[in-house]
């Protein structure tokens, strides 16, 4: 089947149904809510990962002088010309230059400096001959290999010109970008540095590991998740693991830590019941509740509190894992100054058959692998849709992407797949 394999199912325009927007609008406004994070000054050892809030321009050239590629004798390269096995040139051996020398003597003719590799060039020479054409003399040396002008001589400036700009705003600090910085003489980078994280886990229901649990209660999970999947991302995270559906304690366990954070993350309290504490805590009071056109995570809140960005996460864990991939990931990235914000997104065949809500758009979780001879790759669901079944999220390499049109996607039929 593969491309040519269409979905079955009935359009449905979700920006017409009430009260619910759509996945992409509502990652906009998490986007938009947390914003660009400051440019600050970070020892360049403590960047990798970041992106450059600025410019880079290079204070030396690289090389900065001229020097040696080889261990060997910096020589004129006329003085060398047509030396053979046969015919070698003795020269005197006049200066020691390893690496570091400072005060290097130029070359007086009828002479070789010995040099080292990294080592500074003396005026005089142009042309390095490895040791190995060499008898290695010491006081005299002969010459076994003629070497033409520029031979084994690193330029000055022939990797980054003094004053040109080595590295732009906006790259991400890997480590060959870091050593640049380095190298052109830099110990700090503005860069934008993640946020600090509260994270809050609501729920009477919520115990503690390795407290027993009573008929009704079960063990928290959710901030374990989002602390593990935040400081994927550089975030410094604390949390707060089990608050219960109390709007007091709710508020008691947040407002304090407040001034020390700049994200909320909860999880929970956010859909239709009662006992509905993030909810009941924050209508009205700078946080807006929504339905997104999407399974799982439909239930949604974001604003803020006394002046703090919050994201309000439903408390189905499976949910709160593609809320996280669908809106905090992005965001975050995007804060941080990433213009590739997505995970790789790649055209799979299904294995099976799958169903979705219509106007919603689901997100499966899939193991995919690539095929041989084969550009996409097949892609098979693991678990149900239910957003409690965490068992099969860790199974899965990637999330399958059915959109708010598709109602069935037929086994053989493309999918998108998004790559963890
Ligand atoms: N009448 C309606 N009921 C529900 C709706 C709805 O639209 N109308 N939406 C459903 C959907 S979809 C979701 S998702 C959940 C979201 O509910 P809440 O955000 O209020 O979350 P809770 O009810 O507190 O918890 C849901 C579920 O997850 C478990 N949970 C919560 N926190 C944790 C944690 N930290 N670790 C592990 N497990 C956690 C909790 O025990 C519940 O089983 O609402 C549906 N209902
Ligand atoms: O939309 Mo809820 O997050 O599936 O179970």
């Amino acid at each position: 089947m593969g491309g040519d394999a269409v979905f079955t199912g009935t359009v449905m325009d979700v920006r017409r149904v009430a009260g619910v927007i759509s996945v992409d609008d509502y990652r906009a406004q998490v986007t938009e809510l947390l914003g660009r994070r400051p440019a600050v000054s970070v020892p360049v050892q403590d960047c990798a990962g970041l992106v450059l809030a600025e410019d880079v321009t290079a204070s030396v050239s690289l090389p900065p002088f001229d020097n040696s590629a080889m261990d060997g004798y910096a020589v004129r390269s006329d003085e060398v010309a047509g030396a053979s096995e046969d015919a070698p040139v003795q020269l005197r051996v006049g200066e020691d230059i390893p690496a570091g020398r400072v005060d290097v003597p130029p070359l007086p003719p009828g002479t070789a400096h010995r040099i080292m590799t990294g080592a500074p060039m003396p005026d005089g020479a142009d042309a390095v001959v490895m040791v190995e054409r060499t008898d290695g003399g010491r006081d005299t040396v002969r010459v076994y290999a003629e070497s033409a002008s520029g031979t084994h001589v690193r330029r000055a400036g022939e990797d980054v010109a003094r004053g040109t700009v080595a590295l732009t705003a906006g790259t991400v600090c890997g480590p060959a970008q870091l050593g640049l910085a380095s190298a052109v003489g830099r110990d700090t980078l503005a860069v934008h540095t993640p946020p600090r994280v509260l994270v809050v886990s609501t729920g009477t229901e919520l115990v503690l590991p390795p407290e027993p649990l009573e008929h009704g209660q079960i063990y928290e999970s959710n901030s374990i998740m989002l602390a593990a999947a935040l400081r994927s991302l550089g975030c410094t995270v604390t949390t707060v693991r089990s608050v219960a559906d109390d709007v007091d304690s709710f508020r008691a366990a947040i407002e304090p830590a407040l001034p020390d954070v700049d994200l909320v993350v909860t999880s929970g309290g956010v859909s239709a019941g009662a006992y509905e504490v993030v909810k009941d805590t924050l209508t009205g009071a700078g946080v807006t509740f929504t339905k997104v056109a999407m399974q799982p995570g439909g239930p949604q809140g974001h604003g803020t509190w006394d002046g703090v960005p919050v994201v309000t996460l439903p408390g189905n864990p499976v949910s709160v894992l593609v809320s996280f991939e669908a809106f905090l990931r992005p965001a975050i990235l995007s804060s941080l100054g990433h213009d590739d914000v997505d995970r790789t997104r790649v055209r799979a065949r299904l294995l099976e058959t799958l169903s979705s809500p219509s106007g919603k758009r689901q997100f499966r979780r899939g193991f995919y692998s690539r095929t041989d001879g084969d550009v996409t790759g097949v892609v098979g669901p693991r678990g149900g849709p239910g957003s409690h079944l965490l068992a099969a999220f860790t199974q899965a390499n990637c999330l399958i992407v059915l959109g708010e049109d598709v109602t069935e996607a037929a086994q053989g039929s493309e999918v998108d797949v998004l790559l963890f």
